[in-house]
């Protein structure tokens, strides 16, 4: 929120000063000024056109003596209202003239009510053309009277007489009258066909009404009911006619009826008229209340006043980092090297036929740092047996990092991977400038790196939701987690996305200290971004709890089911940010080095991180967790079933592999980035991408270089545990909410953490302790198990007496 606000406070600030002339004229009271006066002239022309017509031939004589003051015109509003009414009706449209001061008139009305006057743009278009149509009209069916047509008009019948006749005009009129009605009134023949058996019900109601003359009041009853039966009749005899006709005819019977109602009702007031003696007590009927509506959705107009809302805005001249920011590397090609390629296949070959197994095809693709044999075996050979040759192949090669797919799904071959003898570097750079990558539209895109076939493999974080990373040292991980980082920072803008690093090893993720205010996310008042200290991870994730909480309640404010959905809406503008609405950027949470904390501070760090990973997907809230190693202790169920995106760099044993990935496989990657990715029931070898550290380097100090927020983005205040001092007595070291907090529990009278979180938007930790301080005052009774504790202050009279007590 602190956030939001500072952002259009300085929008706003930047926008004030160059446009002061653009502000006098939408401050109200111009506004106000100016309708008042449009409306006063609107007026004038009104009350002198009027008068104009009663004494336009006695004041014709006096037009041209405007300045002599001894002649005076007849003119209600004088020589200014005769000479202006002379120049509009009869030099100008003639009666028609009259449409223009009730435009007028409506238009001051508008700008003193403060409506858009945009909404008018059509009706003054309209009756323009409706003005000069109209004085052509009169001037062509009565030429001989000049003041109903007028100059504009005796003159455009003229002309147009001259060249296609009476005829020819009166054509004219007729078929512009038809085009103005139906591109206006979207008249179509179906609506005129409609009209026809308008006369019906009209024949029926009039028989009806001769024969039920018996009773006035009776009378409006039964034709209505009748009327009613008509309408049914009516309809069942549509059937075959399109459901469009049918609610056209619907919408004509249903006036009608209306209509015939008006009748009755009057038929009614006639008879309590004439029986008025009956009743002389007065009904007195108050009518319905009438709500203003507007013809325009508000979110529509806010739009093509502001246009939608830019996020960006704050940061417009941002400047995404180049692609040259990166290295080329030599050993970047993939060689294909014919003979090592052969010497590989006829060792498979010679193998599997020591085993008897027979070969029908073998096709190899070469990747970047494995090639993969495609065997087609021999009808009637067992898969599994193939499979358990996997060492005996592995050592006939005598390379390391064989893995055997029997069979590759959705292939039906048998694939042997191959390390290749010189690996190529699958550089950031090259899978960055791919065409995958940069035309993407994905929400978070991230370049890993590249499959055996050479296809850059570009995965959105913001459908995984969140990503597992897990391999020995020095095989990878730290240029993964630098790779997923600098995709981000390829396409996002700083307004879109943030980071939440966390860094135990405290040398890993430095660099992006650089890009603090731009692209990273801290708790208020602390000094380093990048956090490295345990507590401050607890803290820190808890605070990431809060935010999920907060942003789940601006998604239920704003009845949308996901981050996407919400910030379109506040882009359209449909939100306000008045109500604590704010374009929310993603955040993503790396932690390196996650099985040293769980280490260190376990279950504190295992329960935000399991709740954020089980909730955090739909308000855009992204894990990505690397650790070294991959035990159960470290990565237990819940987190993993959490995590169903798993990518593993090479491990030690297949234990870990299958901690991992659920299956063998990472045990016999080759290191150096060589790694498999697991998305569900999917498992893909690919080579990571390769990004160094001076390359980090450039990228963060190009985008470090640029102007800033000027703060990183601010997460929820969360009062961590350690500042707490047990059960606190003392009343100075009280947490600042707990007099709301006691008013709170005596008002609900129910002592629980659970009540305070929720309603004071409080972490589990801080409403704990302050449970804990309202029991050392004597408001709450000490914990009872599962039960909830008592409240011992039963009105909020006794609880302002007890503080009080004790304040003296
Ligand atoms: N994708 C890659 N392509 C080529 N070489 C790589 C790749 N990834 C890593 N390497 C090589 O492996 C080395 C170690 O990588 P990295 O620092 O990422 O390992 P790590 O798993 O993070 O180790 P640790 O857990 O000890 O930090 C790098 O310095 C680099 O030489």
């Amino acid at each position: 929120m602190p956030k939001g606000k500072k952002t259009t406070s300085r929008t706003k600030k930047k926008v004030k000063k160059p446009l002061r002339i653009v502000s006098f004229f939408k401050s109200p009271q111009t506004h106000l000024v100016f309708g008042v006066l449009i409306f006063s002239v609107s007026i004038f022309l009104l009350i002198s056109f009027y008068s104009f017509l009663q004494h336009w031939k006695a004041d014709q004589s006096i037009l041209d003596r405007f300045s002599d003051r001894s002649v005076n015109a007849n003119n209600l509003l004088g020589k200014l209202g005769a000479n202006l009414s002379d120049f509009f009706v009869y030099d100008g449209f003639g009666i028609a003239t009259f449409i223009f001061p009730i435009l007028l008139f409506f238009t001051g009305l508008y700008i003193i009510l403060h409506i858009s006057v945009k909404q008018l743009y059509g009706t003054w278009f309209n009756s323009m053309i409706a003005m000069i149509w109209l004085s052509l009209g009169l001037a062509y069916l009565k030429p001989e009277y000049p003041l109903l047509g007028g100059k504009v008009g005796f003159e455009i019948n003229e002309f147009l007489q001259i060249y296609i006749g009476s005829i020819g005009v009166f054509l004219f009129l007729l078929i512009s009258l038809f085009v103005f009605l139906i591109t206006n009134f979207k008249v179509t023949p179906a609506k005129i066909k409609s009209l026809i058996p308008k006369s019906k019900p009209k024949v029926k109601k009039e028989v009806l009404l001769a024969d039920d003359v018996t009773e006035e009041g009776f009378i409006a009853e039964t034709t209505y009911d009748s009327l009613e039966a008509d309408i049914d009749l009516e309809l069942d005899s549509f059937e075959t006619i399109s459901p469009d006709e049918v609610e056209e005819e619907a919408v004509i019977l249903e006036t009608q009826v209306s209509g015939n109602e008006k009748e009755a009702s009057q038929k009614v007031d006639d008879s309590s008229i004439e029986s008025g003696s009956e009743e002389d007590i007065e009904i007195l009927v108050e009518g319905p209340v009438l709500e203003e509506h507007t013809a325009k959705n508000l979110a529509n107009t806010l739009i093509k006043d502001f246009g939608e809302f830019d996020p960006k805005l704050e940061l417009s001249k941002y400047k995404f980092p180049e692609l040259n920011l990166l290295k080329d590397y030599s050993n970047e090609n993939i060689h294909i090297n014919k003979q090592e390629l052969e010497n590989n296949k006829n060792r498979i070959v010679e193998t599997l036929n020591n085993y008897k197994i027979g070969i029908a095809s073998i096709k190899a693709t070469i990747g970047p740092t494995v090639t993969l044999y495609e065997i087609v075996p021999d009808a009637g050979v067992r898969i599994s047996k193939i499979k358990n040759l996997e060492d005996d192949i592995a050592l006939s090669l005598s390379a390391l990092g064989i893995r055997i797919i029997a069979p590759i799904p959705g292939r039906g071959t048998i694939g042997i991977e191959v390390p290749n003898k010189k690996p190529s570097i699958v550089s950031m750079k090259s899978v960055l400038s791919s065409q995958k990558f940069q035309n993407t539209t994905m929400d978070l895109p991230i370049a890993l790196g590249k499959t055996i076939s050479n296809e850059t493999f570009v995965v959105d974080l913001a459908k995984m939701p969140h990503l597992l990373m897990a391999g020995a040292t020095g095989q990878g991980k730290s240029v993964g987690l630098n790779a997923v980082l600098a995709s981000l920072l390829y396409k996002k803008h700083p307004a879109e996305v943030k980071f939440v690093l966390v860094d135990p090893k405290k040398v890993e993720l430095t660099l992006f200290n650089k890009i603090e205010r731009h692209y990273l996310a801290k708790l208020p008042d602390t000094e380093e971004a990048i956090i490295t200290d345990t507590t401050m991870v607890i803290n820190t994730l808890n605070s990431l709890c809060i935010e999920m909480d907060n942003r789940y309640d601006l998604l239920k404010n704003a009845y949308v089911r996901n981050i996407k959905e919400y910030n379109k809406k506040f882009i359209d503008r449909k939100l306000n940010p008045e109500n604590g609405h704010k374009f929310l950027p993603y955040i993503v949470l790396v932690i390196d080095e996650f099985a040293d904390l769980i280490m260190t501070a376990g279950k504190e760090i295992e329960a935000p991180i399991a709740r954020l990973a089980q909730l955090a997907r739909a308000i855009g809230i992204h894990l990505i967790v690397a650790t070294q190693r991959p035990s159960v202790n470290v990565i237990t169920g819940i987190i993993k079933a959490n995590f169903p995106v798993r990518v593993a760099f090479r491990v030690t044993s297949k234990i870990d592999s299958r901690t991992i990935l659920d299956s063998q496989g990472a045990d016999q990657l080759i290191g150096k980035g060589d790694m498999l990715i697991s998305t569900g029931n999917e498992l893909t070898r690919l080579q990571c991408a390769f990004i160094d550290t001076p390359e980090v380097e450039q990228l963060t100090d190009f985008i470090g270089s640029q102007r800033a927020y000027p703060t990183a983005f601010n997460l929820p205040e969360y009062v961590g545990e350690e500042t707490g001092t047990g059960l606190d007595i003392d009343i100075e070291s009280r947490d600042k909410l707990f007099e709301e907090a006691a008013q709170l529990v005596v008002i609900a009278q129910q002592g629980s953490a659970s009540l305070l979180q929720r309603k004071l938007k409080l972490g589990y930790n801080r409403a704990g302790r302050i449970i804990d301080q309202l029991e050392a005052a004597n408001i709450v009774g000490p914990f009872e198990g599962s039960k909830a504790r008592q409240v011992l202050i039963t009105d909020m009279a006794s609880l302002q007496q007890l503080l009080k007590d004790e304040q003296s």
